[in-house]
């Protein structure tokens, strides 16, 4: 199971066994797999009622530093968070957040650059370990409005950075400390302790500043708020959310939410770092990876690239004529990347069809997050529905859990207990033949053009793929889907606009690349 993503381990298994059977977990308990879209949509769809199991929310608060992030609660307390945070991930909002990726993928292509001339032949360079200082930049500013500085060669030390790495173990350079803290969990308060101090400070500092803008308002005509990170916007959806209306999902009679309190406020700074930085660092690492191995993909996405940048120019030359023209209108700025007119390109950028596809290709076949799982906490259990019924065999020794109950009219469904738990196989999802055709193995993002019906049916934020998860299901029955999809998709496609634009990728055919699952 731990190699699985380098064996096809899941695709043999579903040869042998159809999309829905029981394996055996940890001391051998049984768990029920499936890559069946209808129980999938059936079980995300009710995300309260399929909670995370207690292991894997304990694993994730380790990680995610407590209890009370929006990764780990569940029922009222998720509900209640996620209105207040989803604001601050609307698509308005994560427009005025793009400068920040433009910079920060500028540094890292200059970066590039440099180590370029100072090499005769082409450098070497360890992608991830870069792409993952980029995005945990990326986090720190558009996140907190904090600076981690990891890109930047004068930052040999962060408190905070360091205290990350040994909580969630990414530290890539280990110092003897790190590694102390890393085996000694006692020794990991301190890291604990760091990013408390770090996190109420900044909590502090927002609240501060929210408050001495809201009262500015009132004086001034007009103001520029001082906070644009999501953690300003939260706390500002936070202090308003006695005032928010009753959506339009919820019950009439629903109260509105009660505001999250400090410890809530303070584990939403982890929780964005554990499932906002790795996740993108390599999301965009095996974009990279997929394009340097598909050259031909590669020089169609660069001339793209170059011809959308073309463009851009052209109109703005366009502009700066007709401004000229006119002597009351004045130039403002140079333009370009990461400065002035960063909007009209980034616009373009998102909507770049090509791009779209690459990136969507990337992450159905290389899905940073590779499986998920949850418990069915229905007292009595619950009936799953099926697409296609359980095949005998497919789970022998437990006979009470799946049974496959097909009426004879095409419906079909197994049997849970309350208790069981539920592997999603993400990734085996994104790439099952059944779903996505006989070279659903392939890198091909062309494919994006014409979905088969299959991929359609996969119930997934994105079409076609699981790497979000999906939340189409009633804001009452609970929201699981990735609150970060947008903002995911928008540094991915930038950075890769940066980055594919200007430098040519492509890997030693001799290096052995494995996927490991931490
Ligand atoms: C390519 C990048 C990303 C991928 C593939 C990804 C994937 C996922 C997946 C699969 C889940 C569901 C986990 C589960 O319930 O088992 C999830 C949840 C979540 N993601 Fe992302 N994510 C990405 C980027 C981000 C970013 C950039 C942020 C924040 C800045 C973020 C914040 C979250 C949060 C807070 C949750 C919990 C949502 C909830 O349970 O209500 N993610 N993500």
């Amino acid at each position: 199971m731990h190699d699985q993503e380098n064996t096809n381990l899941l695709a043999t298994w579903e040869h042998a066994y159809g999309p829905t059977f029981v394996y055996r977990g940890f001391i051998g308990a049984p768990r029920l797999m499936t890559t069946d879209p209808v129980a999938i949509a059936h079980i995300l769809h009710h995300a309260y009622a399929y909670p995370k199991p207690d292991f894997v929310r304990d694993s994730l608060a380790t990680m995610a530093a407590g209890h009370d992030g929006l990764l780990t609660t569940e029922g009222d307390q998720h509900r209640k968070q996620r209105r207040i945070i989803a604001p601050a991930f609307s698509k308005l909002h994560l427009d005025s957040l793009t400068p920040i990726f433009w910079d920060k993928a500028v540094q890292l292509r200059d970066l590039c650059l440099q180590q370029a001339d100072a090499h005769d032949d082409a450098p070497r360079i360890d992608v991830l370990s870069w792409l993952a200082r980029a995005t945990l930049d990326v986090i720190g500013e558009a996140g907190f409005g904090y600076r981690f500085d990891a890109l930047s060669s004068q930052a040999t030390h962060n408190e905070l950075s360091a205290a990350f790495a040994v909580i969630f173990s990414t530290a890539r350079k280990f110092r003897v400390m790190t590694i102390l803290q890393a085996w000694f969990p006692v020794l990991r308060r301190f890291a604990h302790a760091t990013m408390e101090r770090i996190g109420l400070q900044l909590i502090d500092q927002k609240r501060t500043e929210i408050l001495a803008d809201a009262s500015s308002s009132k004086t001034a005509s007009a103001s520029t708020p001082r906070t644009r990170d999501l953690l300003g916007l939260l706390i500002r959806s936070n202090l308003s959310s006695a005032s928010a209306s009753v959506s339009p999902h919820e019950k009439p009679h629903a109260a509105p939410p009660a505001p999250l309190n400090t410890r809530e406020v303070l584990s939403q700074i982890s929780t964005f770092i554990a499932a906002g930085h790795e996740t993108s660092a390599s999301a965009l690492t095996w974009c990279l990876y997929a394009l340097a191995r598909d050259t031909a993909s590669q020089a169609r996405l660069r001339a793209e690239l170059r011809r959308l940048a073309l463009e851009h120019e052209r109109e703005k030359e366009q502009e700066r004529e007709e401004q000229a023209q006119d002597e009351h209108e004045q130039v403002q700025g140079s333009g370009g990347e990461g400065d002035g007119d960063g909007d009209a390109l980034a616009a373009r950028v998102q909507a770049c069809t090509y791009l779209d596809w690459v990136v969507r290709e990337a992450l159905r076949m290389h899905a940073p997050v590779t499986s998920t799982m949850r418990v069915c906490a229905r007292p009595g259990g619950d009936v799953v529905p099926l697409s296609v019924p359980v095949r005998a065999g497919a789970g022998k020794q437990e006979k009470e859990h799946v049974q496959g109950t097909g009426s004879g009219s095409g419906e079909w469904s197994v049997r849970v207990a309350e208790g069981d738990i539920i592997t999603i196989p993400i990734q085996a999802v994104n790439r099952c033949t059944r779903l996505w055709g006989a070279d659903a193995g392939e890198f091909r993002p062309e494919r994006w053009a014409d979905l088969p019906a299959g991929a359609r049916s996969i119930p997934g934020l994105l079409s076609g793929m699981l790497t979000f998860l999906n939340g189409n299901g009633s804001v009452g029955a609970g929201n699981r889907a990735c609150i970060g999809w947008r903002f995911a998709l928008a540094e991915i496609k930038i950075f890769l606009y940066v980055l594919v634009k200007d430098m040519e990728f492509w890997i030693d055919d001799g290096m052995v690349i494995e996927k490991r699952i931490k």
